[in-house]
């Protein structure tokens, strides 16, 4: 989930869990029948004490590791939230300046879709080939929403 106010994206540090330590917009896996938006509202709300109003469907993310594993994520984007963006044991909140995401500190192929989504109203599809945290191979394909 990435919510977007005053050319600011509200990032989080992850302090546990899979990609640790990394930069990211919050989220989280489904839980057992919950829908994508339901599941995306909240982690958010789990990870930053925030929640996302009228939250929007911009983007999916295949993710196929060389071990085997496969991942499928969906993005949202959200310009309106209530509550205050606060540091829980989950993650650290970073309110982000959208010509200043620091990518070297984000997932590989983040930097192939995040600015582009964020100043842009196309819909994208993006798969991925990963081994552990290098990505070996990236194809992000675009529409017109
Ligand atoms: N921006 C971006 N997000 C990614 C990538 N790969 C990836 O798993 N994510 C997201 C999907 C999830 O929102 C989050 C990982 O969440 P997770 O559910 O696997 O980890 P978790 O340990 O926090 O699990 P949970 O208990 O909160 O459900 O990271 C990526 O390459 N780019």
């Amino acid at each position: 989930m990435f919510i977007v106010e005053d050319g600011k994206v509200l990032l989080i540090q992850k302090k546990r869990g899979f990609g640790q330590g990394k930069v990211n917009g919050p989220g989280g896996k489904l839980d057992p029948g919950e829908e994508e938006l339901a599941c995306a509202v909240r982690e958010t709300e789990e990870e930053l004490h925030v929640t996302a109003i009228d939250a929007v469907k911009r983007g999916e993310l295949w993710f196929q590791f060389v071990d085997g594993m496969a991942m499928h994520v969906a993005v949202f984007q959200a310009q309106q939230y209530t509550g205050h963006a606060t540091e829980t044991e989950e993650a650290v909140p970073l309110w982000t300046p959208i010509e200043a995401i620091p990518f070297e500190k984000m997932w590989a192929d983040d930097i192939h879709w995040l600015h582009r989504m964020l100043t842009g109203t196309e819909q994208f599809l993006g798969t991925f080939l990963f081994d552990g945290d290098t990505m070996l191979t990236h194809d992000v394909r675009w529409q017109d929403a």
